[in-house]
This record gives C-alpha cells, structure tokens and sequence, in this order.
C-alpha cells in the first residue's frame, strides 16, 4: 500500500541544483519510491538566519511504500551524501530533505513532525509546494490560501 508523500528540496552552498538531481536520481532508482511531480526551482531569500547566501528550492511528489520513519532515513541519508555536515542550526547546507507531507497522518515524534510544523510560515516551502499540491489541506487551509496569506504578510509588513 503506497502513500503520498510531498518533499521540500534546498541548499545555499556548492551546486544545489546539481545536489537536486542526484538526490532525485537516488530517490527515482529507490525500489520503495515512485517520483511524482517536482516543482520548478525556486531562488529565495533566506529565511530564521538571514545572514547567508539566498537558497534554492523546490518540492517533489513522491508516492513510497516506505513507512515515515524510513522515509526520514532515506532523506537523511541522501543528505549526507549531498555533503552535509550538520553545522550550526538554520546555517548554511548543501542540500536539506524535509517530509513535509505524510498521507493524511499527523506524525509527532522526536525527529520527526508531520505536517512540517513551520509550513505555513515558509514562503520557501509554500510556493513550490502549491505548484504540486495547490488544494491539499494544511490545518484546515489549503496550501494556495497559506502562500497568499504568507505572501499578503510580507506586502503588509512592507508597507
Ligand atoms: N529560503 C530559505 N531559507 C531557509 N532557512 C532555512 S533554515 N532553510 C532550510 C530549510 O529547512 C531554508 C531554505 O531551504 N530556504
């Protein structure tokens, strides 16, 4: 039985796109993994650490037969072979994989938040999230309603 599965892509050091590809290739020759549809690449200003290089993300649809768990190890792993050194907190990194998305489930566990608990207020994530999932249900909102209210934010706190 598969489930539904959205990632959020990222990097601001080395080659992101170059780190994308490869991670994407992993995930595509993966047994347990059936790529769905990926979202443009998106250049956006850093977010909670401000003071490093812009970033580059996007998001991918996958469908797995992984359980949530396996699939954070999967992504974890990935990571690291994208050259990631857990440096500090929200600095800069070569490639990050986040679970943003789990089937319905709401998984709360040590290492592992499912919906991701910072969703909606990352532009970052929401932008090329709606390009996938623009109707999926996000604490009652759907992703395109959460993009236009993060983006309203932004307007509203440049005024
Ligand atoms: N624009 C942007 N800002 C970020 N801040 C952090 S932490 N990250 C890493 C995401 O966990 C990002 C990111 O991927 N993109």
């Amino acid at each position: 039985m598969a489930t539904e599965a959205a990632l959020a892509l990222g990097g601001n050091l080395g080659d992101p796109v170059a780190a994308f590809a490869a991670a994407l290739a992993a995930l595509r020759r993966h047994p347990g993994i059936r790529l769905g549809r990926l979202s443009p690449v998106y250049r956006t200003a850093p977010w909670g650490k401000t003071d490093q290089p812009e970033f580059l993300n996007m998001a991918a649809l996958v469908e797995t037969t992984l359980a949530a768990e396996e699939l954070l190890a999967l992504c974890l792993a990935l990571e690291r072979a994208g050259g990631r050194e857990r440096r500090e907190r929200w600095g800069p990194r070569t490639l990050d994989i986040d679970i943003l998305t789990y089937g319905e489930e709401a998984i709360d566990r040590p290492g592992l938040q499912v919906p991701h608990p910072r969703i909606a207020e990352r532009a970052f994530v929401l932008a090329p999230l709606a390009q996938i999932m623009p109707d999926r249900l996000i604490g009652g909102r759907t992703v395109t309603a959460l993009l236009k209210a993060v983006a309203d934010e932004t307007i509203r706190r440049d005024e």
